[in-house]
C-alpha cells in the first residue's frame, strides 16, 4: 500500500507543489493506516494522489489567471516548481523534512518521467476505493475539513457535478463552515458537540441541577443526546479500511461523522453514568441500555496501548520513528501515527473507575488491569520538575490538571495520607506556577517550546485547570452547613503557602497570604473553538465586603457570609477552623516550618463560633521536611486575602440560590 500510494503520485507536478505553499503540503504519503489523526493533520492522502496521478488541471479562466496574479509575487510560468520544495518561510517550519523524506522524494522525482501506467491505474482505483469508502463510513462529511474539501472536488472530477455523491458532499459543507465577523470560515472539525455535551452535562450536576427542576429539561436533553449518538454498529470494512472499530464508542463531533475519540467515549460514559445516578428522571423515556454502556467499555479496553496508554482515534499503529522520518506537514510534529496521551488515558481511567463502582459485575479484572497499567503509564510522563506536558490544552497546566484526576480517581488524595511522591511533586509544580495575583497563567508557547511559558497575567482557563487538578487531589475535609446550601472542601498544598479549598456551593477558597480575591462564577463551558473546558473566574477586590460579594457572585446573603466568615487556617496541611460572626479583621499565623510541629494560629476575629461549623482537622501533623515555604510566605499578619474559584463541586449552585 506504501508503494502503490507513493508511486500514484510524484514530485514534480505543478499542482501538488502548489499546495505545499499551504500549511498542509501536498506531497503524497507513506502510508493509508486510516484514519490516524495525522490523515487529518496532514497530507499523506489517497485524494492528493488521484489529483495528480491523474493529472487534473482547471481550465483556466480569468478567476484563475487572477488569482494566481494576486498569490504569486512572480509570474506563474517562470516559477520553478520542484525548487518550491524546501522554500519554506522559516517562520512555518516547526518539522523540518528529514533527509529520509528528501531522499524518497528524490528518488520519486527520478521515477516520475517513466513511470508504469498500468501500476499507477491500479494504485489509482485502490486510492477512489478509499475515497469512496471515507464518504461512505463518515456520511461525506469525511475526517477534516481538508480531506472534505479534497474528496469533494474529486468527486466532483470523477463521478460528475450532478452525481448524488457531489451532491451529497455538497450537503455537507455547512457542517465545516460558517459565518465570521471576518467573513467565510471553515473549523478544523465539524465540531466538538459530543465532548461539550458530557462536559457540560457533568458540571451541571457537579452544580447540583440534577435536583433543581428548571434543569430537567436539559439534562434530560443531554442524555438523550448521548443515547443518540452512541455508535451502535461497528461497519464490516472497518479492518479492510484501516479503522478502528467504533461500536459502542462516541466521536468527538456526531454519530454522522462516526470516528470515535478515546476520551471522548470516556467522558461521555462517565456522563451518562453520572446523569443515571444523580438525576432521577433521567432513564424514564430514554435509557442507554446496560449493554450499550458494556459496549462502550469493550471499546475503551480494545484501545489500550501496549505501554498502557491511550491515543485519541486510534491505537498505535506502524513504526513511529520510521513514519515520523516521512512527515510532510513542516508546521507539525508527531503526527505521523496516534502516539498515546496522558488526556486521553486520564478520561479513559477515570470513567472505568467510575464504571467499576456503577457495574461491579463486568469485566471487573481486565478493567483493573488497566486502570493499574494506565496510572503506570501516566506515572512514566511525568517530568522532572513535576508537571505532564499535556497535547490538547495549553499544555502544563492543563496535562498536570489531567494526571492528578487520574491519580485522584485511583485513590490518591492528601486526606488520607495517600498521595504519591508523583502527586506530590505534580502539585508542587502548581503551586510554585501560582502566580502573584493568585491566578495561574501558562501561555500557548508552552505547546511549540516544550517549556513552561508564563503569561503576563494569568488567566481564566488555566487557573481553573490548575485548581481543579489541585481539588481533585487535595479534598480534605467535607463540613455540613447549617444553612443546608452545601458542603465545604478544604484543601492545603504541598508548597507552603497556598492553600486551595473548595466550597460546595460555586467557589473554591484558597488563602496564601498574598493572593487577590478571585470570585468562581464556575459555568463549566466550552470555549470559542467550542474545545476546552472552562471555568469563568472574575477578579472582584483585593478588599471586599458582604455585599459586593453578593453583587460579584450573585450568591445570597447566607452563603455570602458564610464565604467571608472564613478562616482560621492553622497552616500547612493541618487543621481548618470555621467560625462564624461578622467578617473583618485580620489573620494571624505562622508559616510552616520544615519537619516541625505545626505552630496554632491565632487568629484576631470577632464573632461567635457557630454550632453547626465545627473545626475539623485533616491530616498530618508535621509539615514534611522537603516543603520550603514560598518567600512570601512569611510569619506575619495578612489581610484574609481569599481565592475563590470555580469549585469542583457545585459551581454553579452559589448562583441558583
Ligand atoms: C489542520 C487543520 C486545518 C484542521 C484539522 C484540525 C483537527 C485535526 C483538530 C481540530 C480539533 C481537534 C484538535 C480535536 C479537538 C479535541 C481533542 C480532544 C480534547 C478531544 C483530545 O483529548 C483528543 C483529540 C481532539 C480531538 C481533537 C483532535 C484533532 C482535532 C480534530
Amino acid at each position: 500500500m506504501v508503494v502503490i500510494s507513493q508511486l500514484a503520485c510524484g514530485g514534480t507536478n505543478f499542482m501538488i507543489n502548489r499546495w505545499q505553499h499551504w500549511p498542509v503540503s501536498g506531497n503524497c504519503g507513506a502510508t493509508l493506516s486510516f484514519p490516524s489523526l495525522f490523515h487529518i493533520l496532514c497530507t499523506p492522502r489517497p485524494e492528493r494522489n488521484i489529483l495528480y496521478g491523474k493529472r487534473y488541471y482547471a481550465p483556466e479562466d480569468s478567476l484563475i489567471l487572477s488569482l494566481r496574479k494576486e498569490l504569486f509575487v512572480e509570474d506563474f510560468e517562470t516559477i520553478d516548481w520542484p525548487a518550491q520544495r524546501e522554500n519554506i518561510a522559516k517562520i512555518d517550519i516547526y518539522t523540518p523534512h528529514s533527509w529520509l523524506y528528501s531522499m524518497v522524494f528524490g528518488m520519486l522525482d527520478t521515477y516520475e518521467p517513466f513511470h508504469s501506467s498500468w501500476y499507477r491505474e491500479s494504485a489509482l482505483k485502490v486510492c477512489l476505493d478509499h475515497i469512496k469508502q471515507d464518504d461512505i463510513m463518515t456520511n461525506f462529511i469525511s475526517i477534516g475539513p481538508i480531506s472534505k474539501m479534497i474528496n469533494m472536488l474529486i468527486r466532483w472530477l470523477e463521478d460528475g457535478p450532478d452525481s448524488k455523491a457531489f451532491l451529497q458532499h455538497v450537503d455537507r459543507v455547512y457542517d465545516y463552515i460558517w459565518m465570521g465577523r471576518d467573513g467565510v470560515n471553515m473549523q478544523g472539525t465539524n465540531g466538538t458537540q459530543i465532548w461539550d455535551v458530557s462536559y457540560a452535562a457533568m458540571a451541571m450536576i457537579e452544580a447540583g441541577a440534577g435536583t433543581k427542576p428548571e434543569f430537567q429539561e436539559a439534562l434530560r436533553k443531554a442524555y438523550s443526546y448521548l443515547e443518540v449518538s452512541q455508535m451502535v454498529e461497528s461497519s464490516p470494512k472497518c479492518v479492510q479500511y484501516y479503522r478502528q472499530y467504533n461500536k459502542g464508542g462516541w466521536p468527538l463531533t456526531t454519530r454522522d461523522h462516526g470516528l470515535i475519540v478515546s476520551d471522548t467515549t470516556a467522558e461521555a460514559l462517565k456522563a451518562a453514568m453520572l446523569l443515571e445516578e444523580n438525576c432521577p428522571f433521567i432513564g424514564s423515556e430514554v435509557k442507554i441500555s446496560r449493554e450499550r454502556l458494556h459496549e462502550a467499555v469493550d471499546l475503551l479496553l480494545d484501545m489500550v496501548n501496549p505501554n498502557g496508554g491511550y491515543s485519541s482515534y486510534e491505537t498505535l499503529r506502524g513504526g513511529e520513528k520510521l513514519l515520523e522520518l516521512l512527515n510532510p506537514s513542516e508546521v507539525f510534529g508527531d503526527i505521523m501515527v496516534d502516539y498515546t496521551y496522558t488526556e486521553c488515558t486520564s478520561s479513559v481511567l477515570q470513567a472505568l473507575r467510575h464504571f467499576v463502582d456503577y457495574d461491579p459485575k463486568y469485566r471487573t479484572d481486565e478493567i483493573w488491569n488497566v486502570l493499574k497499567n494506565g496510572l503506570g503509564y501516566i506515572k512514566q510522563n511525568q517530568l522532572p520538575d513535576g508537571s505532564f506536558e499535556g497535547s490538547w490544552g495549553v499544555c502544563f497546566t492543563y496535562g498536570t490538571w489531567f494526571a492528578l484526576e487520574a491519580f485522584a480517581c485511583m485513590g490518591q488524595n492528601y486526606n488520607d495520607n495517600t498521595a504519591s511522591m508523583q502527586v506530590k511533586k505534580a502539585c508542587s509544580f502548581l503551586v510554585s506556577r501560582q502566580m502573584e495575583d493568585g491566578g495561574w497563567g501558562e501561555k500557548f508557547a508552552s505547546c511549540s517550546e516544550r517549556r513552561y511559558v508564563q503569561s503576563e497575567k494569568s488567566l481564566v482557563v488555566n487557573t481553573a485547570w490548575a485548581l481543579l487538578g489541585l481539588m481533585a487531589i487535595m479534598l480534605s475535609v467535607m463540613v455540613v452547613m447549617d444553612d443546608g446550601v452545601g458542603s465545604v472542601a478544604v484543601n492545603s498544598s504541598v508548597g507552603g503557602g497556598c492553600c486551595v479549598h473548595s466550597v460546595d456551593g460555586g467557589v473554591a477558597v484558597g488563602d496564601d497570604g498574598v493572593t487577590d480575591f478571585y470570585v468562581g462564577v464556575t459555568a463549566i463551558a466550552v470555549d470559542s473553538d467550542g474545545i476546552l473546558t472552562k471555568r469563568f473566574y472574575r477578579e472582584v477586590s483585593k478588599s471586599y465586603s458582604i455585599d459586593r460579594l453578593m453583587m460579584a457572585t450573585g450568591l445570597r446573603r447566607a452563603y455570602a457570609e458564610f464565604l467571608i466568615n472564613l478562616v482560621q487556617l492553622d497552616t500547612l496541611h493541618s487543621r481548618i477552623y470555621f467560625q462564624s460572626g461578622p467578617w473583618g479583621g485580620t489573620l494571624s499565623f505562622t508559616p510552616p516550618r520544615p519537619g516541625r510541629s505545626q505552630q496554632k494560629v491565632s487568629p484576631t476575629r470577632t464573632g461567635k463560633r457557630s454550632p453547626i461549623i465545627t473545626s475539623v482537622g485533616c491530616g498530618m501533623k508535621k509539615c514534611p521536611s522537603d516543603v520550603v515555604p514560598p518567600p512570601h510566605f512569611l510569619e506575619a499578619s495578612y489581610p484574609l486575602n481569599v481565592i475563590l474559584g470555580g469549585g469542583g463541586i457545585g459551581g454553579m449552585k452559589g448562583m441558583y440560590d
